[in-house]
């Protein structure tokens, strides 16, 4: 039996569950319109007609529709998890003495705002500039240090041991150019904590962590929760860290095109170049979704546009935001 937060909500999980597989059969069709990344040759061989969900409530309910047990490497999504992990162990203040704030409206991967904007700090954690400075500050002396800390945070809330998609990261780690000159330029600014292979070895790496879109739909709900994990019935973050991880999410998320994000679906979000989407639903948001304690949404769709984000898994996230009226707005 489904389980609700309230008496007078009427869904039971076989409909919820009926009408996801509805809309994932429909906006499958989307994935035509973009395509797999082809900067990571991993990446490339993804089937770009996949798309699944998974939607997690407070009380471990759990719906799912398509591809949702197909695994996938966390890339972007895990940027959130380090910028979480660095505020834990140094605190708010410290990290954002280090990175921004500030939406860019440029690629994920831009390089030209750096240097335009004395003294090179980077604008927020959700692109790569600020991620990979991000990952310099992970408490250790060695990449494996920093890792095991981090591991440590995502092991807590998807109670599973990080595994890292070795092809996906060797892939990567040779065809990272541009963020090996981002890693060499914020080091000549004073923005990398250790050196530049370190960093970029623990920034690929977490970016290498292969999940399914119930793990990141977990990571969603505790997030959602302000970092209570209520499986575990333990506060395993920080609220005020979350709520800034969560800030982070709506305004720089989706890369450039997080506006149009907040505006069409409007729900903090974070998605990643292997066609994965983390978002969540704040609790008694609107008492007749099907999920009036909040919830976390893991989405996979490999195919992704020419920001970065899922097409598919964009389309079909609007469309239930729009039936269930979910957006936080
Ligand atoms: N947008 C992304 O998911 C980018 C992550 C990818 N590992 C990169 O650094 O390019």
């Amino acid at each position: 039996m489904f389980q609700t937060a309230t008496s007078a909500n009427k869904w039971e999980a076989q409909q919820v569950t009926e009408h996801l597989q509805r809309w994932v059969a429909y906006h499958r069709e989307q994935a035509s319109e973009g395509a797999c990344a082809s900067y990571i040759p991993a990446l490339r061989r993804a089937d770009p007609t996949q798309l699944g969900i998974c939607m997690v409530g407070p009380s471990g309910n759990k719906v799912t529709a398509g591809d949702w047990e197909v695994p996938f490497t966390m890339q972007s999504i895990s940027k959130v998890v380090s910028f979480i992990a660095a505020c834990c162990h140094h605190g708010m203040a410290y990290v954002l003495d280090r990175v921004d704030v500030e939406p860019t409206g440029d690629a994920f991967n831009s390089i030209i705002r750096l240097e335009m904007h004395k003294p090179g700090k980077p604008f927020n954690p959700m692109i790569n500039a600020g991620a990979i400075t991000v990952s310099s500050l992970l408490p250790g002396s060695t990449p494996e240090q920093k890792l095991h800390y981090l591991y440590a945070i995502f092991q807590k809330i998807t109670d599973s041991a990080p595994v890292i998609n070795e092809e996906v990261f060797v892939s990567e780690w040779m065809h990272s150019h541009r963020n090996r000159a981002l890693a060499h330029y914020l080091k000549d600014t004073g923005y990398l904590d250790c050196e530049v292979e370190e960093a970029l070895e623990v920034y690929l790496k977490q970016c290498s962590i292969q999940v399914n879109t119930e793990q990141i739909a977990l990571i969603g709900l505790v997030l959602a929760l302000d970092g209570y994990h209520p499986l575990r019935g333990e506060q395993v973050l920080p609220k005020e860290v979350v709520r800034l991880a969560k800030a982070l999410m709506l305004t720089c998320g989706m890369y450039d095109a997080s506006g149009k994000f907040a505006a069409y679906v409007g729900l903090p979000a974070k998605s990643g170049v292997s066609g994965g989407i983390m978002t969540l639903v704040p609790p008694n948001l609107r008492s007749q979704s099907p999920f009036p304690g909040g919830c976390g949404i893991g989405i996979f769709g490999p195919a992704i546009d020419s920001c970065g984000n899922s097409v598919a898994g964009v389309s079909l996230l609007k469309q239930i935001v729009h039936e269930w009226d979910i957006s936080i707005f």
